[in-house]
């Protein structure tokens, strides 16, 4: 049986996997969950960071790394791009007879998707919003549901690229879900049950879109409607008084309806609506160097009218 610690392990301490031998070295904590800390680590054998869980007082790991061990297997069998791109590893490790159940996953250092909207701009929803259902069409395709999907999960790298955390939630399509965060849950607002479903994750992208936008609205809607009439049209409402989401709303309120006949279509269809805008540093204007460029361009012409206005006065 497993037993596991409460304490957060401190900086320097090394954690030996007990069957697999891979060593690591704890940096720092990154944070808590329901199922336990993850800490940033360095793996002794070549140095690299990662990022490794580990389960808490009386709760364990084991289910969800049983789950990623087969999305893992999944991944590596079909050839597909996101081999690699989660889990590196998975042990126990034993502190004063304890035995901590840990596994070990990609770093991804970045910001949540909340703080990069709020530091870069909200147009820039469009290509991140592209990037997430471009995993969860990956995911969706192979039969796997991520389960609970929100702002949180949803990291923005410093390279710009999109990547989710927490797959701990992953289902296999057809299975209950057993992991997922009330506001985002379809059940909730009585639009379907928590069996997994590409939909599922599609509505809850949906309510993340309008918790970014609307994040009191919501909490209105919460706070102020009995839950037994509690609907996906209080939620279609709340787009239609966003006027941040009016460029996404068609979209939204199919996602919400369960109207998309796959995530490959709810993808090209984000796509053209606004799946191109921008990500990272650039604005609607372009990037800074070319607003720089424009703004010089007109200053020039600006100068030269005066210059020829001035030179054809006196020439009189
Ligand atoms: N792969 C990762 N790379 C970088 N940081 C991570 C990674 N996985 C998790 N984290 C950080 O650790 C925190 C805890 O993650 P964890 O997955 O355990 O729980 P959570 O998603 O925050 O909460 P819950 O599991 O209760 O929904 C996250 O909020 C995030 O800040």
């Amino acid at each position: 049986m497993s037993i596991s610690t409460n304490s957060e392990l401190p900086p320097g301490t090394m954690i030996s996997g007990r069957t697999r031998g891979q060593q690591y070295m704890v940096q720092r904590v990154l944070g808590n969950g329901t199922n336990g800390t993850v800490y940033l680590v360095s793996a002794i054998v070549n140095g690299n960071l990662y990022a490794l869980k580990m389960g808490t007082y009386n709760r364990t790991l084991q289910s969800e790394i049983k789950l990623l061990f087969s999305l893992h297997k999944h991944w590596k069998e079909t050839g597909k791009n996101q081999v690699n791109r989660y889990l590196y590893d998975a042990d126990d490790y034993e502190e004063d007879g304890l035995i901590i159940p840990f596994y070990v996953m990609k770093y991804v250092k970045g910001q949540t998707l909340t703080n990069f909207l709020r530091a870069k701009g909200s147009e820039n929803l469009g290509k991140a919003g592209l990037g997430v259902l471009d995993i969860l069409r990956e995911l969706h395709e192979a039969n796997w549901v991520f389960g609970d999907l929100k702002a949180e999960h949803v990291i923005i790298t410093d390279e710009g690229q999109v990547e989710l955390i927490d797959y701990g939630g992953a289902i296999q399509a057809g299975r209950s879900l057993h992991q997922f965060t009330e506001w985002y849950d379809r059940k909730f607002w009585k639009a379907g049950n928590r069996t997994g479903d590409y939909a599922y994750d599609l509505f809850a992208f949906a309510v993340m879109c309008i918790k970014l936008f609307n994040e009191a609205g919501l909490q209105q809607i919460i706070a102020t409607q009995l839950p037994q009439i509690r609907s996906v049209a209080d939620l279609v409402s709340l787009i239609d008084r966003t006027p941040g989401l009016t460029l996404y709303a068609d979209w939204l309120k199919r996602a919400l309806r369960g109207e998309f006949k796959s995530t490959g279509e709810a993808y090209h269809m984000w796509k053209a609506v606004g799946g191109s805008r921008f990500l990272g540093s650039k604005s609607p204007d372009g990037d800074p160097v070319t607003r720089r460029l424009k703004n010089a361009f007109i200053w020039s012409i600006i100068i030269l009218s005066i210059a020829l206005f001035i030179a054809l006065f006196f020439k009189k």
